[in-house]
């Protein structure tokens, strides 16, 4: 079973309603109440809701993804705390596979969930929530909700960087919610609703939908492919590593003064990364495993050896050129290059549709955790722009920052710390 995901089944559950239920099934009960839950499917994943730290960024990535941003409509701090509390209680249910509202069904209302998930087991779903800049501060300067003073110094919009195309109505935002799932239809659901409870205090402002992860989270999983063919997530920070994941993750107490709100959680980057396809697929497989410096096939280094050897970026050809090229992806993205920083990617292959020129527009949400983005985003993404020689088939056209609190415990709320 891969880490962390509780596999409870109908006879787990009906067990909990009974007597006496142990392991999974009492981790569910104590976290998840005993509402209505909405299939009685055997065999239905769910990831724990509460913990040190949020779900969705070391679990197991899922398949598929629903990534929302949003603009608090209120001026009132109490109706943003009010929205916090009950994101978190309906997260509770939603990862459960439960009802929001409990399944209520009172006939002269709408019903408290919107319904499309009635018999769709929990498949794996996750929330992860995080705070934007813009919460802090607004565009006049002010401090909007009386939480300047805890804004963390590495929360900012981030910069342009070169060759940016950014739109504007695809970027930032005061709150984000990353769904993710097994199923679409779970992940659209979990948005949905969250939304609905949004309705007057947040508005949505951007949301993605992604359809195949790009990443392994966890050293269980098989490396995936993103839409340029090539094995991704292969030298990601993997869940196993818990060491790297102190280093490099999770922020700790004292990294920011004014920040100590966010120990136990990390920022959560994302970039809306549209990929030419068609002048991708009209390029040599010799010049495209020259721009990763990996092959295709295996996704080993170039410098030989296999998916999960290292790169020797020393090794040459017979005519002196090194074999994996100065201007490839992996050479300039690995540690070695970039004062030892790692991050943990957690992307997804997106579609749109087309573009009115007939191209796909297509690509990768490409979704980074961090312990500071200052020191393991900004200055990558400067090099990568100015020297990648993969930035010719890309355009990046969404952008965010995001500052995700610690997990919550039984009696917790998502950014509790930072209101205290
Ligand atoms: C600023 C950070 C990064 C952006 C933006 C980015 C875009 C991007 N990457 C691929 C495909 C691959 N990336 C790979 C490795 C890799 N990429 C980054 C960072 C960014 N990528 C890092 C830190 C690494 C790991 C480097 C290392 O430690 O060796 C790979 C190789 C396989 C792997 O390790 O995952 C691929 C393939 C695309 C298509 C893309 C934009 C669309
Ligand atoms: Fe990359």
């Amino acid at each position: 079973m891969e880490a962390g995901l509780m596999q409870v089944g109908r006879r787990g559950f009906l067990g909990l309603a009974g007597a006496g239920a142990a392991g999974a099934a009492v981790a569910l009960g104590a976290q998840a109440g005993l509402g209505q839950r909405r299939t009685g499917a055997p065999a239905a994943g769910m990831y724990a809701f509460e913990g040190p730290h949020q779900a969705g960024i070391v679990t197991p990535a899922q398949d598929r993804m629903y990534f929302a941003s949003f603009d608090v409509t209120t001026r009132s701090r109490e109706r943003l705390v009010a929205l916090l509390q009950d994101w978190t209680r309906a997260a509770r249910e939603l990862t459960a596979g439960r009802e929001v509202g409990g399944g209520t069904l009172p006939y002269a209302d709408p019903p408290a969930d919107t319904g499309e998930a009635i018999g769709l087991p929990a498949s794996g779903l996750t929330l992860t929530f995080g705070v934007g800049p813009s919460l802090f501060t607004g565009a006049d300067g002010t401090d909007r909700f009386g939480l300047g003073g805890r804004r963390p110094a590495a929360l900012e919009t981030l910069p342009h960087f070169p060759k940016d195309h950014l739109d504007p109505s695809r970027s930032d935002g005061d709150l984000c919610v990353q769904a993710c799932a097994d199923d679409p239809q779970v992940a659209f659901h979990a948005i949905r609703n969250l939304t609905r409870l949004a309705f007057g205090t947040a508005a949505l402002r951007w949301s993605q939908l992604g359809f195949g992860r790009t990443s392994s989270t966890s050293s269980s999983q098989e490396t995936p492919r993103n839409l340029f063919g090539f094995k991704d997530g292969t030298a990601n920070l993997k869940a196993e590593e818990s060491g790297e994941l102190d280093r490099h993750l999770w922020v700790a107490a004292g990294d920011d003064p004014r920040a100590d709100w966010l120990a136990g959680g990390t920022y959560l980057v994302a970039r809306r990364i549209s990929m030419r396809i068609e002048t991708w697929d009209r390029t040599s497989l010799r010049e495209q495993e020259g721009i990763f410096g990996r092959d295709r096939a295996q996704g080993a280094p170039l410098s030989g050896g296999r998916e999960f050897d290292r790169p020797d970026f020393t090794a040459t050809s017979r005519d002196g050129a090194p074999l994996i090229a100065t201007g490839s992806h992996v050479r300039l993205a690995h540690p070695s290059q970039n004062d030892g920083h790692r991050m943990l990617r957690r992307g997804y292959n997106y579609t749109d549709g087309d573009t009115s020129l007939g191209r796909m527009d297509a690509g990768l949400f490409f979704v980074a955790f961090v312990r500071d983005p200052a020191r393991q985003y900004i200055p990558l993404q400067n090099t990568l722009a100015r020297q990648d020689a993969l930035t010719e088939y890309l355009q990046h056209t969404g952008s965010g920052l995001f500052a995700c609190p610690p997990g919550v415990g039984p009696d917790g709320w998502i950014g509790e710390g930072l209101f205290a």
